[in-house]
């Protein structure tokens, strides 16, 4: 399966620069990550760490992947895969040394090999420089060298000598637009703190983000993109629980606040557990003013209300009732929730399987996994339209739509 090289201009866009204010307006350009060679380093012993539930099958998971990007592109999605993206900034001298430094780990590699690595890297081309740093490598795939290195020789041949990222499918989580800013996420788990590295080095230097302005700090307290919704412009809802830290809230508000993008942040607390390792898998937005939500979280989801103070600091209000915190900040009377009337078992399943886990197109126009019948039927019945996808693959790694995609322009909310 050859991989898409040269992403589709879309069409009829009046916007072409990176903007994201709503979580519905019209999606124009969006980053996926087509799922690589990364997924076949994970095995039985290693897939809790790498935090995947399975084993995925490649080829499977790249054809899941390809119908994605495809409906996306049949409704005028740009389609942008870090891969391409990636390959092209490690063109430039600076982001090829970043990517051999962010290859490098030293402490793990010992001063002799990690010299021997980090020479290899640096002599090689951003296509073999992009596999490595996306797929890892293992002790037995060092290059040689004259010597005999006691890490070597006293590592097993599977080890990793650069640990491969089979989660760099989530774009969601790890870089975020904020209005025409960008956050690239501070990510929590040991497991997926180098994609900060290299979505660093693609906002940095790819020509597509030339003049990019970050928001937040890439190496703050955590926060992940899956946490942080959009709820209206200038109102964002940040759950806080196994990825996000009250912290990372509390600093992304203080951000977004100086930048005055925001004028609030709702920190939303949620279970600390895999269930429930994002906001957006307990909720989505599927309108201006609707969510589909997981039916057990709807009367016990709660929000702090952030805002700035005069002295640049932040206020703090609350706990209160997450849909009436919502709908205040976003001067609406009501924010809705779609009803999925489930049964307790069907919608702990379909929550599991990301049955809460959209992506919107448009206004009431949402991707969603298939296998989500229950959920899906309801959401339809309740006027939004589902595209559905295949995602018996890609859902082994525990993430749905949104998950999978990182917006990048959204039309103007106006209109949307
Ligand atoms: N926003 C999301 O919920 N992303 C899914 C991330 C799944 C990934 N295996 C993880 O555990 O981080």
């Amino acid at each position: 399966m050859t991989e898409t090289t040269t992403p589709r201009t879309h069409r009829n866009s009046p916007r072409s620069t990176p903007r994201v204010d709503s979580e519905v307006a019209p999606l124009r350009t969006v980053l996926l990550h087509r799922p690589g060679n990364e997924l076949r380093r994970l095995t039985p012993r290693n897939n809790d760490q790498l935090l995947f539930d399975s084993i995925p099958w490649l080829d499977r998971a790249q054809e899941e992947h390809d119908a994605f990007a495809e409906v996306l592109r049949a409704r005028d999605v740009e389609v942008l895969l870090l891969t391409d993206v990636l390959r092209s900034a490690l063109e430039d001298p600076r982001a090829h040394a970043a990517g051999v430094h962010a290859a490098v780990d030293g402490r793990r590699l010992g001063a002799e090999l990690a010299d021997v690595l980090r020479s290899h890297l640096s002599g090689s081309d951003p296509t073999a420089l992009a596999e490595v740093l996306t797929s890892g490598m293992t002790f037995e795939e060092l290059p040689t060298s004259e010597g005999g290195s006691l890490v070597r020789r006293m590592h097993h041949p599977h080890d990793f000598a650069v640990d491969p990222l089979p989660n760099l499918l989530f774009t969601r989580d790890s870089s975020v637009w904020i209005g025409d800013r960008v956050a690239v996420s501070s990510l929590a788990m040991p497991a997926r703190r180098r994609e900060t590295a290299l979505l660093d080095l693609v906002y940095a230097y790819h020509p597509r983000f030339t003049g990019a302005v970050r928001a937040y700090g890439a190496h703050s307290a955590p926060v992940e993109g899956g946490d942080v919704l959009l709820l209206a412009p200038g109102v964002l809802a940040v759950g806080v629980g196994e990825r996000t830290t009250p912290a990372g809230a509390e600093s992304l508000a203080r951000s977004v606040f100086a930048d005055d993008i925001a004028h609030t942040v709702l920190a939303v607390p949620i279970a600390q557990d895999r269930a429930t390792m994002h906001l957006d898998t307990v909720c989505t937005m599927v309108g201006p003013d609707a969510v589909v939500m997981y039916p057990l979280a709807q009367d016990s989801l709660i929000a702090y209300t952030l805002t700035p103070d005069d002295e640049k600091g932040v206020r703090v209000a609350g706990p209160t009732p997450f849909l009436d915190a919502a709908a205040d900040a976003m001067g609406i009377d009501r924010l809705h929730v779609i009803d999925t009337g489930l049964d307790p078992v069907t919608a702990e399943r379909e929550q599991w399987d990301d049955g809460n886990n959209t992506l919107a197109l448009a206004p009431g126009v949402v991707i969603g996994y298939e296998r989500n019948v229950e959920t899906n039927t309801r959401l339809e019945e309740s006027g939004i339209e589902v595209v559905r996808i295949a995602g018996s693959e890609l859902g082994s790694g525990r993430g749905g739509p949104r998950c999978m995609s990182c917006p990048v322009i959204r039309e103007s909310t106006d209109n949307g």
